[in-house]
C-alpha cells in the first residue's frame, strides 16, 4: 500500500509559533494545513509565507468555505494553496465553485463532511463533481462531546469512490495505524502534535506508525 500522507493541522494563532512548529516537524509531515482559526486570524499573507518557507511541502488552507465557492477560494489558490477545503453542508453549487477555482490553478479540493447528515451521498456527489479529496472530520467541539471519526471513515472507505479520503478528529499515535488500515489516504493530526511536550517527537512517532501500518 502507498504510504498515506500526514497532514499537520496548524490551528495556533501565533505566526512565529506556527512557523516554528512547522520547521520542527517538517521531516515527518507531507502537508502543512493552515487551520481555520489561523487563516481567519492571520489572513492570506500566511499562505504566501508558507509557500516561501516550505516550497517542497503541500499546503492546505482550511477555509471551510460555505458560500461563494469560486470567489472565496480563487485568491488562496493564486497565493499558493495546493488544496483548500469546502464544507459538504454548503451544497453542490458551492463545492463546484471551489472545484472550478482549483482546476484553474492546477490545485485540489477537499470536501469536508463535518456535520453532513448523509455523508455517503455527499461523498458520492463530490466525487462525481470532480473533488479529489473527501474529509471525514470530527471537529474539536464534537470531540469534546466524546465523538470520534472512526465509524464514518469505515463507512465512506467501503464505498470505494474515486477520491482520496482524509481523516481528522483527535488522531494520535495510538490510532494512526487503525485509520490507515481502515482506508484513510491522508491522516490529519493537530493537537496530538502541537499540544505535545515535543512536537517533533510526536510527529516522528505518528510517521513511524503510519509507515508501519502501510508496510
Ligand atoms: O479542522 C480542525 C478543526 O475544525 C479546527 O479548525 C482541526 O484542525 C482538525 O480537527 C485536526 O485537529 P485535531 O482534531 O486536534 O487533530
Amino acid at each position: 500500500m502507498a504510504r498515506p500522507l500526514i497532514q499537520l493541522a496548524l490551528d495556533t494563532l501565533d505566526i512565529p509559533q506556527t512557523l516554528k512548529l512547522a520547521s520542527l516537524t517538517a521531516p515527518y509531515i507531507d502537508i502543512f494545513e493552515i487551520g481555520t482559526p489561523s487563516i481567519k486570524y492571520n489572513g492570506i499573507a500566511l499562505v504566501k509565507e508558507f509557500k516561501k518557507r516550505f516550497p517542497n511541502k503541500l499546503l492546505l488552507v482550511d477555509l471551510k468555505t460555505m458560500d461563494a465557492g469560486e470567489y472565496e477560494a480563487t485568491p488562496f489558490f493564486a497565493a499558493g494553496a495546493d488544496i483548500t477545503t469546502v464544507l459538504g453542508v454548503a451544497g453542490l453549487a458551492t463545492i463546484k465553485g471551489v472545484i472550478n477555482a482549483a482546476n484553474k490553478h492546477n490545485a485540489e479540493v477537499q470536501v469536508d463532511l463535518i456535520n453532513v447528515p448523509d455523508k455517503a451521498a455527499c461523498a458520492r456527489e463530490s466525487a462525481k463533481a470532480g473533488a479529489q479529496i473527501v474529509g471525514i472530520h470530527t471537529g474539536l467541539d464534537a470531540q469534546a462531546a466524546g465523538q470520534t471519526p472512526f465509524a464514518d471513515l469505515q463507512a465512506i472507505a467501503k464505498l470505494g469512490l474515486p477520491v482520496r479520503i482524509s481523516v481528522a478528529g483527535g488522531i494520535k499515535a495510538s490510532t494512526a495505524q487503525q485509520v490507515v488500515k481502515t482506508g484513510a489516504n491522508i491522516i490529519v493530526v493537530g493537537a496530538a502534535i502541537y499540544g505535545a511536550a515535543s512536537p517533533a517527537d510526536a510527529a516522528r512517532e505518528i510517521y513511524e506508525q503510519v509507515v508501519a501500518a502501510a508496510a
